[in-house]
């Protein structure tokens, strides 16, 4: 189980959540609301140990979330890859850092990057390069995922394909906390969190 227990976090002296706590269950999805400045991208870099909260601890499995690195698939809004490297050295970089062997053309050529996988990502699209991110989510081994706007960019087909791949994480047991401002079908969904702006 995740647990996240009375979390609160300030930034420039505003409250952004305070006494938040919520919990998860394995094979669940976490939908993750609120208006812009609420406070999303905050709560999720806390949940997986990259902002400090004021207050209120995060335990996955009754393990703190510092110590969960491995379990961990973290993908922000940005996309984090390296522009002026390929999509494929940018894919194995990151099998190397995680210690995984995969075929990267072909988990290439999965989401929809046949032809273009050999050039810096700087000349791909904005859909393009969100994919070149989002491929971690096919060989990742990460029981939980937490996903700060995956569809941004990405056309209709990619929705269906990563709602697809949400589905198919839930049923292996896996946690997936996803914020977007698309709405996402209602049968993924297991639980909601909406976050409101406090002034
Ligand atoms: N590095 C930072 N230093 C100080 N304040 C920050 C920093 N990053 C974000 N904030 C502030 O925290 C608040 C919440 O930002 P956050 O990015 O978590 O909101 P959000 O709900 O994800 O918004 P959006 O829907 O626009 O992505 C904002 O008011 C923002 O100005």
């Amino acid at each position: 189980m995740l647990s996240a227990n009375q979390l609160t976090c300030i930034r420039n002296q505003r409250i952004l959540f305070d006494d938040l706590s919520f919990k998860l269950e394995p094979s669940q999805l976490l939908y993750l609301t609120g208006p812009n400045g609420a406070g999303k991208t905050t709560l999720l870099r806390s949940l997986v140990g990259l902002q400090q909260l004021h207050q209120g601890e995060v335990q996955l499995s009754g393990v703190p979330i510092a110590d969960c690195s491995p379990d961990i698939l973290y993908i922000g809004h940005k996309a984090a890859v390296n522009e002026w490297l390929s999509a494929k050295q940018n894919l194995q970089h990151w099998l190397n850092l995680t210690d995984q062997v995969a075929d990267c053309e072909s988990l290439l050529m999965k989401v929809g990057l046949s032809g273009l996988m050999d050039i810096p990502v700087k000349f791909l699209s904005a859909g393009q390069k969100r994919r070149v991110a989002l491929v971690k989510m096919w060989v990742s081994n990460a029981k939980l995922w937490v996903l700060d706007e995956p569809f941004t960019s990405i056309d209709i087909k990619g929705v269906e394909v990563l709602n697809t791949l949400f589905e198919r994480h839930k049923a292996a047991g896996g946690y997936v906390i996803v914020t977007s401002h698309q709405t996402l079908p209602d049968q993924i969904v297991d639980q909601r969190l909406e976050l409101s702006y406090r002034f």
